[in-house]
C-alpha cells in the first residue's frame, strides 16, 4: 500500500446540547481521526470515536491514539502490507483487542484503496444495495418536554421520524413514564429505547412489559453485556423486539449470539466490530441466522458515520434502519461539504473511497489547539 505516514489526531467538538446516557452525560465528543498518506500521493481518513472517555467502552480517545502511535504505526510502516486484508491480518495477529483503533485504521486504508481503484468503499465491501439509509434521532436531553419539542422540530424539518430514547439513569417507574409520554405525543412515529445495560433482569420483566404495552418498537441492550443467558430469556419471553448492542463485539461472538438467538436484532457498529469488514461479516451472520439488523453509531463525527453508512449500504436487509445522526449532534463540521441529510435519511456518496473531503487544515489546527 506504500504507506508514508500515519497521524492520529484528537479533535474535541462540543455537542449541540447535553446528551444523557445511563453511563455518562456528554457535552462534547472527542473525535479520534486517523490520517494515512502513501508515497504515491494518496491519503485516507478513518475515525475511532468512543463515548464519554472510558465510561462506555474499554477504549478511550487517549488509549486509541497512544496504541495507534506506539504499536499500529511502526508495524504498518515496517511491514508495508500489500492490501487492506493483509494489513488487517497483520494487525489482528500482532495486536490483541483494540477494535476501535483497528476500525479507524481499516477505514483509512479502505479510503485509500477506493481512491486508488476509483470505487466507493461500499463497492470494495461487496457492493451497495441502497444509496441512502433512514436515520433515527436520539432524544437524550434528560427532560420529557424538551425531548417532545425536539422530536416535533426534526419531524417538521424532515430530518428524522424514528426516535431512540436513552433511559436507565432514573428509576424504572420514572423512565417508563417518560417514554410513554413521549410515545403518546409522537403517535405513530417509531419509538425505541436504549437502556445501555442499566436494568437487572427483574427490572426488565416489569419495565419491558409496560414499554411493550405502550407501543415501543424495540428494546436495546436492557441488561449487562455479561448476561448473555439473561438476554436470551428476555428475547424468548417478550413479543417486542429485543436488540443486542454492547454484547455484540466481533464476528465470532456475534456468531454464537446469532446461533443461540440471544436477541431478535443486532446493532452493528464498525468500531465495536473491529472494522468495516467485520461489521459486514456480522451483518451476514445475522442474516443467515434470521436475526434482524440495525445500523448503530458510537456517536462518530462525519468520517466514522459515512464509513458506517458504506458498510450498512451492503446489508441485504436493514429492518430497523440506522441511527447515523452523530454529525448532527456536533456544533461544528470537519468536512469541506457536510454530509447530506434529507428526507429523513442520509445519502451515501458515490465518489471513490469514503466520498467526502476532510478539511485538513481545520482538523490539524483543532487538534493542535486542543488541550486534551
Ligand atoms: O447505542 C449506543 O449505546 C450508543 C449511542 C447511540 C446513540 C446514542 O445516543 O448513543
Ligand atoms: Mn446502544
Amino acid at each position: 500500500m506504500n504507506i508514508k505516514s500515519i497521524n492520529t489526531l484528537l479533535v474535541p467538538v462540543p455537542t449541540i446540547r447535553a446528551h444523557k446516557l445511563s453511563c455518562t452525560v456528554m457535552n462534547e465528543q472527542v473525535l479520534v481521526l486517523v490520517h494515512i498518506e502513501t508515497n504515491d500521493g494518496l491519503e485516507g481518513w478513518g475515525e475511532a470515536t468512543t463515548i464519554g472517555g472510558l465510561s462506555y467502552a474499554e477504549e478511550s480517545p487517549h488509549s486509541i491514539k497512544t496504541n495507534i502511535d506506539a504499536y499500529f504505526t511502526p508495524l504498518l510502516l515496517q511491514e508495508q502490507p500489500s492490501n487492506v486484508a493483509e494489513a488487517m491480518k497483520l494487525l489482528n495477529k500482532n495486536i490483541h483487542g483494540n477494535r476501535f483503533a483497528k476500525s479507524a485504521v481499516e477505514t483509512a486504508l479502505l479510503d485509500i484503496q477506493g481512491k486508488r481503484l476509483g470505487l466507493p468503499i461500499s463497492e470494495l465491501l461487496g457492493g451497495r444495495v441502497r444509496d441512502r439509509v433512514e436515520v433515527a434521532w436520539t432524544l437524550a436531553s434528560g427532560d420529557t418536554e424538551t425531548d417532545i419539542a425536539e422530536a416535533k422540530r426534526v419531524i417538521n424539518e424532515r430530518k428524522h421520524r424514528i426516535f431512540k430514547l436513552k433511559i436507565g439513569s432514573n428509576s424504572v417507574d420514572q423512565d417508563v413514564a417518560h417514554v410513554l409520554e413521549i410515545k403518546k405525543a409522537l403517535g405513530e412515529y417509531r419509538v425505541i429505547v436504549d437502556i445501555n445495560q442499566a436494568w437487572t433482569e427483574l427490572q426488565c420483566l416489569d419495565g419491558i412489559s409496560r414499554l411493550q404495552e405502550g407501543g415501543v418498537a424495540l428494546i436495546e441492550q436492557p441488561i449487562s453485556q455479561r448476561n448473555k443467558a439473561g438476554l436470551k430469556r428476555l428475547t424468548d419471553r417478550f413479543n417486542v423486539a429485543i436488540m443486542a448492542d454492547e454484547i455484540v463485539q466481533d464476528p465470532q461472538n456475534a456468531f454464537w449470539l446469532a446461533a443461540e438467538h440471544c436477541a431478535d436484532v443486532f446493532a452493528v457498529k464498525i468500531n465495536q466490530a473491529g472494522g468495516l469488514t467485520n461489521a459486514c461479516l456480522i451483518g451476514k451472520i445475522a442474516a443467515l441466522a434470521g436475526v434482524d439488523l440495525y445500523g448503530g453509531t458510537m456517536l462518530e463525527g462525519p468520517i466514522g458515520t459515512i464509513a458506517s453508512a458504506h458498510a450498512f449500504s451492503t446489508f441485504p436487509t436493514l429492518a430497523y434502519d440506522t441511527e447515523l445522526f452523530g454529525p448532527l449532534l456536533l456544533t461544528d463540521t470537519i468536512l469541506k461539504q457536510p454530509l447530506e441529510y434529507k428526507d429523513f435519511g442520509l445519502v451515501i456518496p458515490n465518489k471513490p473511497g469514503l466520498g467526502i473531503e476532510v478539511d485538513k487544515e481545520k482538523v490539524y489546527l483543532l487538534a493542535k489547539e486542543s488541550k486534551i
